[in-house]
């Protein structure tokens, strides 16, 4: 087999997050991350826009130990491509405590969405973003979502502020739940007040199906300082953004470490740091509970959130 040669200027995780200072609450969900690979065991797609290093199931489940949380949302990353099999072969070795989010073409049999339902997954992913993937026709998306809202899975949407307008009417039109991740990537030099991220607040506050990550600072900031070296301010242009949706929207807001941070160029976050940005835009506990436990049990665990709030 041909070496695995990795994009050039990769960034690989970090070796050695802190521990956070922040006491995640009980249940707490990581509930954007990914695996990728090992490439020896599971190849990366052809058709990817990078090559990664490895970050296998057994690292991923380490760091969320190590962070403090009791259980992940993977997400399938784009140098798989269609093949999930990195992906499932994570949830099933996760004791229950994993759930998942896949990348599917039409073509797919009903009995292959079956068994992924059982291995743990509860939502596709529909990827907008040029660097990372190639265009999927909106029929073929459409089609994808109509037969997984059978299932009771929900869509996730990764796409750039400023394609917003033309995406508008399709995702709008989806039959699911719409989860966006990284806030839509608002472009965070523009004022949070301006016009592009006043649209993103209108789709969530006009479309009551439409959920956020707000994820993702270290993409997203231009000016830092970055998590690293003990900051506990990290960040500090990404705040306003998210704090206005988790506090406007607490009840559909997610957050995710993003590990293993895939094609950051200039630096690559702690992740005890990253866990210490989330006081900063969901300030008091009730926040922290809904962004970190009660969201995301509700969307991928919701039979166990139901029988939690279920009266005795
Ligand atoms: O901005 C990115 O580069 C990025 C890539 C991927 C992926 O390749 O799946 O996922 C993310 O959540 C973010």
């Amino acid at each position: 087999m041909e070496p695995i040669v990795k994009t050039p200027g990769w960034l690989d995780w970090h070796p050695a997050p802190s521990k956070p200072r922040l006491q995640l609450p009980p249940g707490a969900v990581d509930a954007h991350c990914h695996v990728f690979g090992p490439g020896a065991q599971f190849p990366f797609a052809p058709e990817r826009k990078y090559t990664p290093c490895d970050a296998s199931k057994a690292q991923l489940f380490a760091l969320r130990d190590h962070l403090g949380f009791a259980r992940n949302v993977i997400v399938q990353a784009t140098c798989h491509g269609a093949d999930n099999s990195a992906l499932l072969d994570a949830l099933q070795s996760s004791g229950g405590k994993a759930r998942g989010v896949v990348t599917i073409k039409r073509g797919i049999s009903d009995e292959a969405l079956w068994r992924m339902h059982e291995a743990g997954v509860r939502g596709v992913r529909f990827n907008f973003v040029k660097r990372l993937v190639d265009f999927t026709p909106k029929d073929e998306l459409q089609e994808i979502a109509a037969r997984i809202a059978r299932l009771g899975w929900h869509v996730v949407i990764y796409f750039e502020a400023a394609d917003l307008p033309e995406l508008w009417d399709f995702f709008t039109a989806l039959p699911t739940t719409v989860v966006v991740d990284h806030m839509g990537r608002p472009d965070v030099g523009k004022p949070v007040d301006g016009p592009e991220f006043a649209l993103f607040l209108k789709f969530m506050r006009e479309h009551g199906n439409v959920w956020s990550k707000v994820s993702c600072p270290e993409r997203l900031s231009l000016t830092g300082p970055r998590a690293l070296d003990g900051e506990q301010n990290a960040y500090r242009d990404v705040v306003p953004f998210a704090r206005r949706v988790v506090e406007e929207f607490p009840d559909r807001v997610l957050w995710g470490t993003d590990w293993p941070h895939p094609n950051l160029k200039d630096h690559m976050p702690d992740d005890g740091l990253l866990v210490d940005f989330i006081p900063h835009i969901a300030p008091t506990p009730e926040l922290q509970r809904k962004l970190l436990v009660d969201n995301p049990m509700r969307l991928y665990w919701p039979e166990e959130a139901a029988a939690a709030a279920a009266p005795q």
